[in-house]
Parts: C-alpha cells; structure tokens; sequence
C-alpha cells in the first residue's frame, strides 16, 4: 500500500490546526500509592505521528487513556483538539479514534479485553439500566437488515434507544464501543458508522469506503471472530476511523502481528498522517517509533527521560566500534598509540577502535594498520543494536521488547 498524499474519504484530510493537536502539562496519575505518571509535558502537533516508547507497565496505556478522556487525571492540563480532556471529555470523545486495550468491567488492570473504539457521546451518551451504551433505531435496522433503506431509520438518533452490548457502567467508559466477535466485519462497521450521527445512506456510504480502504471486502461478510489478528486490526482500526477522527490513539497496535501484517499497518498510519491525521501511538519496539513517528519520547519511571526525531534519539546511543585483539603486546601498544581508541584492555591486549560500521570507515581503518604495519590477530565489527540504544535512553538493559 502506497502512502497516499491527497485528502481522501476514508484517510481523513481534516485542515491542519496551527495549535497542537495534542498539549500536556504537568501530568501526574498515581494508582493509589503508586504514581505511574509523574509530571509529564508533551506537545504533539496536529497531523503528525507521535510515539511513546517504553518499557512494559510503566503507564503507556495509562498515558492513552488520559489523553482519550477514558481516564482522569489526578492534575496537570491536557488538552485535545484544545478541549481539556477533565471538563470538555465529551467534546475529546467524539473528535478522536482509539484502538487499544480497554480496560473494562470493575477497573482492574488484568480486565483487559482487544480493541475499542470511541464513538460519539451524542448517540452513546445514555446508559441503559446503568451498566449498557445504547444504539439508535437507525443502527438497529441496518443490523437486523443492512439492505434497508427505510427513511424511517434515518429518524433522529436519540428515537427509542436500546442496549446492544454490555461495556462499563463508568460514564467515562460508556462512549466505548468493541468489536463484536459475533457480527461480521460489515455489521461491526455499520454500528460503529451509526454511533456517529450518520444517517442510513451517509453510513452506508462509510460502511462501503472503509471495507474498501482497508482491504476487508472480501471477509465483510464473515464474522470477526474467524478474523486473523492483521485483519482484526484493520477492522479496529476501520471502526475508530468511522467518525472521521481528527486524532487517532492506538495502544501497541502491532503488538503480536507477523511482519507481513506488521507493515501493512505500518503503511495505514503513515497513509493517515498524510491526510492530516495526528496519531498518537504506544510501542515497546524502537524499530517501530523510529520507523513511523515524527517524535519519540521514551517514557520510564513515571517521566519522559528522552525525546526527539528518531535520528536525535539515535544519536544518543553509543557509537559502533571495532574490536582488535592482539597477540604481540608490542602491537598492541602500536596500535593503541596509532589509532583513536574507545577502550584498552590492557591485560587481554583489545583495543575498541570507533567506526559508523559502513564499508568506507572500514576501509580507512584497514588502511591505516597496513600503512602502520600493524598486525591484528583478531578484528570485529559491533554496530549498537537495540539493547544499546535503550540502555542509553533509559539506563536499563533488556527493558523493552524486541
Ligand atoms: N486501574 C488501575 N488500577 C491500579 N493500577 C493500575 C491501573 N491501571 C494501570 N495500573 C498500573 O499502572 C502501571 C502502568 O500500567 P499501564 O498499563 O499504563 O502500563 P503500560 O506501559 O501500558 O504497560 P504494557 O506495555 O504492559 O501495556 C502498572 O503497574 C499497572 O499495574
């Protein structure tokens, strides 16, 4: 898939906002005694991709559920879309898309479920019996019969509202809608494209692109459940895209996808950002901020340690070198005084010599111990690999998945 420039139904094209798309400042959330996020300040331009890297359970979901107004938080200012997510959540709910992991239920953190999408507090906003979002008659009728095209359906949304599926009884959460295993991808998008205020024809018209955008025609009739994770997503990611978002928040989305599946998303985000989108993503992996995202920041022990382009946060990982391992410590000593050394060991006669890794850097150093007459017995290669890179952002080794 082509990352496509031009505005397009599906993608988007909203006009960019001069202001961020998205504004923290001074963010704290604790869970009882333990503060997850501890003073945070983030700006994300609107249109871009931005990337929270961190390690497992150091509060990136936590952070997407501020910042989608599914959560409070205990202090600090966030604002999306310039709507202050603790006063104006509806006004947050209804412009942005989600898929991520919800937490539903009772709050506990291992009451997880897949993707969520949001959806328009407008049609969603009344909980039936306290614990159930409701759905109008127009979503009702193009589910129990999507040839439908009685105007009656088209009827005004807030007519006769009746549970469809059980989410929270947190008011926070009620503006959350999952996927239903059970319904094909088609009726999936139909409730989501009907939870926007969009009349039978309008949704239709959506259902239609969004099956088409995201490759899901040919499984449109076939329940989600027999869906392969890749697919899953794009359904997920369709459905959060049914209202038309001006920001998208996806938690970890490729998280368990095969490379294949992988890209094809990866394709996805960048094609939205390029009709205007911002997308605000969590990710464990640094190949994949670094592939996707305009910025990065790194998110460890409740605070941002660093952030930048994905070039600035590469320059902070530690250089490549050449490891030369000497017999002779009469070499050894000639190639310690001859060449710029990052390390000597004085007892195992190595030397670790600087090098970017590429063909023309190595050239000039075997260049310069043949014209030095220097003999190595052994000589390699190390450029930094990911472990290297996150220990120099965070401090830890081996914190992030790979
Ligand atoms: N509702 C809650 N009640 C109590 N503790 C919570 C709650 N939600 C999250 N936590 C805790 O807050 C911390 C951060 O969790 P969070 O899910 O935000 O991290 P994460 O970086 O998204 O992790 P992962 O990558 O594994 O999804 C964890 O220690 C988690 O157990």
């Amino acid at each position: 898939m082509m990352v496509r420039k031009a505005a397009s139904p599906i993608f988007g094209g909203r006009a960019l906002m001069r202001h961020s798309a998205i504004s923290v400042t001074g963010l704290r959330k604790a869970f009882g005694s333990q503060v997850v996020l501890d003073g945070i300040d983030l700006h994300v331009p609107p249109g871009t991709i931005f990337a929270l890297l961190g390690p497992s359970g150091v509060g990136k979901t936590t952070m997407l559920q501020i910042l989608s107004a599914q959560l409070r938080p205990d202090s600090g200012e966030v604002r999306v879309l310039g709507h202050d997510v603790a006063t104006e959540a509806d006004a947050v709910r209804s412009a942005v898309g989600v898929v991520g992991q919800c937490t539903v239920g009772d709050g506990r953190p291992d009451a997880r479920v897949g993707a969520c999408i949001s959806a328009a507090p407008a049609t969603v906003g009344t909980v039936s019996n306290g614990t159930m979002p409701t759905v109008t008659r127009a979503a009702e009728a193009m589910l129990t019969d999507p040839q439908s095209t009685d105007p009656r359906w088209a009827a005004p949304q807030s007519a006769n509202p009746k549970p469809i599926a059980p989410i929270s009884a947190d008011p926070l959460k009620a503006s959350l809608m999952l996927v239903d295993p059970m319904l094909t991808g088609e009726q999936n998008l139909t409730r989501a494209a009907a939870l926007h205020n969009m009349g039978v024809i309008a949704a239709r018209h959506r259902v239609a692109d969004l099956l088409e955008g995201f490759d899901l025609r040919e499984v449109a009739q076939n329940p989600a459940f027999t869906y392969s994770e890749g697919t899953r997503l794009r359904l997920d990611l369709a459905m959060a895209l049914a209202g038309n978002p001006h920001v998208l928040f996806l938690d970890e989305p490729t998280a368990g996808l095969v490379p294949r599946s992988r890209h094809q998303v990866w394709e996805i985000i960048k094609r939205l950002a390029a009709n205007g989108v911002t997308v605000f993503l969590t990710t464990q992996h640094l190949d994949e901020a670094g592939h996707l995202a305009d910025h990065i920041a790194v998110l460890d022990r409740g605070t941002v340690t660093a952030e930048g382009t994905p070039d600035e946060l590469k320059r902070l990982a530690p250089a490549g070198h050449v490891r030369m391992s000497f017999t002779d410590p009469g070499q050894f000593e000639m190639a310690a005084r001859t060449l710029p050394t990052l390390m000597r060991d004085d007892n195992a006669f190595v030397l670790h010599v600087p090098t970017t890794g590429d063909q023309r850097s190595l050239k000039a150093l075997l260049d310069q111990l043949d014209e030095a007459l220097i003999d190595v017995d052994r000589l390699t290669v190390h450029t930094p690999d990911p472990d290297d890179v996150l220990l120099a952002l965070t401090g830890r080794p081996h914190a992030f998945a790979r």
